[in-house]
């Protein structure tokens, strides 16, 4: 497993160049198709980098942006990830774009997730995926500890998968493993010293105990103190 790890001096610097690498990429992408994909992470941190990317000049008029994964919960909640994309990626020139969902209203996720299946399953592969990770390393919603797991990690795995786990205050959609790998690229997004400290400890563990490790290869981590 190889990934390339990139230490920015402060994270103004990170947040700035990494919206600049991924509007360089779907550039690059929306040359060779028609449509394009973004996948991006909801949580505290990518919230600067989308306040750079809504600005940048290119056909988002062409670009499907969506979650990695979200918690179940209405769009107007404070712990809304859709609500983060609406008001602060989805605005400036980045409002042309289109939002694929990953919430649909309703109790449970299971009761909408053929829906959901339906809208995106057309749509992939991702062009350019962004994940975030946590201190316990889980990635997207894919938590130590989940009910669904292994089924998540399958290389057979469906492309979304409901998820209940000790470390998830809510239950969670996420997109799987063989999605999130099937991206033409991939950036991991982690700020301060315990989160590089976890990655340092995922080293080594089957991807069960660090999910992270399940889609480190081939990625761009980016890291800043
Ligand atoms: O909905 C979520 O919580 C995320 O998509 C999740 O995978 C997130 O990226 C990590 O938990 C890191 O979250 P922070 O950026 O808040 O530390």
């Amino acid at each position: 497993m190889s990934y390339r790890f990139e230490e920015y001096a402060d994270r103004e610097m990170l947040f700035i160049d990494l919206a600049n690498r991924i509007a360089g990429e779907l550039k690059d992408a929306l040359e060779r198709a028609e449509r394009v994909v973004l996948a991006v992470p909801g949580g505290t941190t990518p919230g600067p980098v989308f306040d750079d990317l809504c600005c940048v000049d290119l056909d988002w008029a062409r670009v499907d942006v969506m979650l990695t994964d979200e918690r179940w919960v209405p769009e107007d909640h404070d712990r809304s990830n859709t609500r983060l994309l609406r008001e602060r990626l989805l605005t400036g020139r980045a409002a042309e774009a289109r939002l694929l969902p990953m919430f649909l209203p309703c109790q449970e996720p299971e009761d909408r997730l053929a829906e959901l299946e339906e809208i995106i399953s057309p749509e992939l592969p991702l062009s350019v995926v962004v994940l975030g990770m946590g201190a316990d390393m889980h990635t997207a919603s894919i938590f130590p500890g989940a009910d669904r797991l292994e089924d998540a990690l399958d290389k057979r795995a469906p492309i979304l998968m409901p998820m209940r786990a000790p470390g998830a205050p809510e239950p969670r959609i996420t997109l799987t493993a063989p999605v999130l790998n099937g991206a033409m690229s991939k950036h991991i997004l982690i700020v301060g010293a315990e989160k590089r400290a976890a990655l340092e400890n995922a080293k080594g563990k089957p991807a069960k105990e660090a999910p992270i490790n399940a889609v480190l290869d081939g990625a761009v981590v980016h890291w800043a103190e």
